[in-house]
């Protein structure tokens, strides 16, 4: 990552309330081009739902969002997407009757070869899935016969065929084996030296302390900080996250 840019993706006071409870509290985060920045916290902290309005699925109580240069707060997901944020969950939804290349290339539009022929759509698709693995997958395999894990690269590979300059990755490691994690981690790290932003939302400390460069701490909806991954140990990001049950650890060690 290179100095101080304009950042891509800005959150400016940044609130969520759902009745009484409140599941982000003024979040003020600035997320630099050329970057892998992690989102740390126990469950609960607020990731799920920083996600949400980052990705326009929900709306704000209050506080304002910027991606590259312009105001998005309340813009539809659909109108984030098209500006050029992807977001990927760990929740697999697929079309189960459509083939792996259709659910790749499906909502693309004319420009990536939706409307384009069979092979066009296969050219399309093998070339996305070829950047999260190298696993030979039938690309005119029903995505209902997939397994959870090749699903999930298979949702991958949906994301990056409309070119995003903002990946927003929740949680998508936890299905996959080491090859196809390690194949994963090398896409994030080209999407960030090719000057683009990853937002990576993983409970697993040892991917965050590999692959960030910077890490955000949530806790009780409440931004802690955030941190040079460089400078930083993970005992210290535990304690950040949770104080009691760094504490406990240490007296039980
Ligand atoms: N739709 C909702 N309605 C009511 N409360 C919600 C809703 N979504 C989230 N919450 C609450 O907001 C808080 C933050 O939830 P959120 O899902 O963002 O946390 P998280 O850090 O992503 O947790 P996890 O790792 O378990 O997904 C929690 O107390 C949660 O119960």
């Amino acid at each position: 990552m290179t100095g101080e840019r304009a950042p891509m993706l800005e959150a400016c006071g940044l609130s969520k309330r759902y009745g009484e409870t409140v599941a982000l509290s003024n979040v003020d985060l600035a997320f630099q081009p050329g970057s892998v920045h992690a989102i740390l916290g126990e469950n609960g902290c607020g990731k799920s739902t920083l996600v949400k309005l980052l990705s326009g699925i929900v709306a704000p109580s209050s506080g304002t969002i910027r991606m590259l240069g312009r105001p998005v707060t309340g813009s539809n997901p659909a109108r984030i997407q098209q500006l050029g944020l992807a977001t990927v969950f760990q929740e697999v939804l697929l079309a189960p009757e459509r083939s792996v290349a259709d659910n790749i290339v499906l909502g693309t539009g004319s420009a990536f070869g939706w409307r384009a022929g069979r092979s066009a759509r296969h050219r399309i698709a093998a070339a996305a899935l070829s950047r999260v693995t190298s696993l030979p997958i039938d690309l005119d395999a029903p995505a209902g016969s997939l397994s959870l894990a090749v699903g999930q690269l298979v949702v991958l590979a949906r994301a990056l065929v409309r070119r995003p300059k903002i990946l927003v990755l929740d949680e998508v490691t936890a299905a996959l084996d080491l090859g196809d994690r390690n194949a994963v981690f090398e896409m994030i790290e080209d999407h960030a030296r090719a000057g683009g932003l990853v937002l990576f939302i993983s409970h697993r400390m040892d991917e965050v302390m590999r692959l960030a460069h910077r890490v955000t701490v949530l806790r009780n909806g409440q931004l802690v900080d955030t941190l040079e991954t460089a400078s930083v140990s993970a005992e210290r990001l535990l304690q950040l996250m949770a104080p009691a049950t760094a504490r406990e650890l240490d007296h039980a060690l």
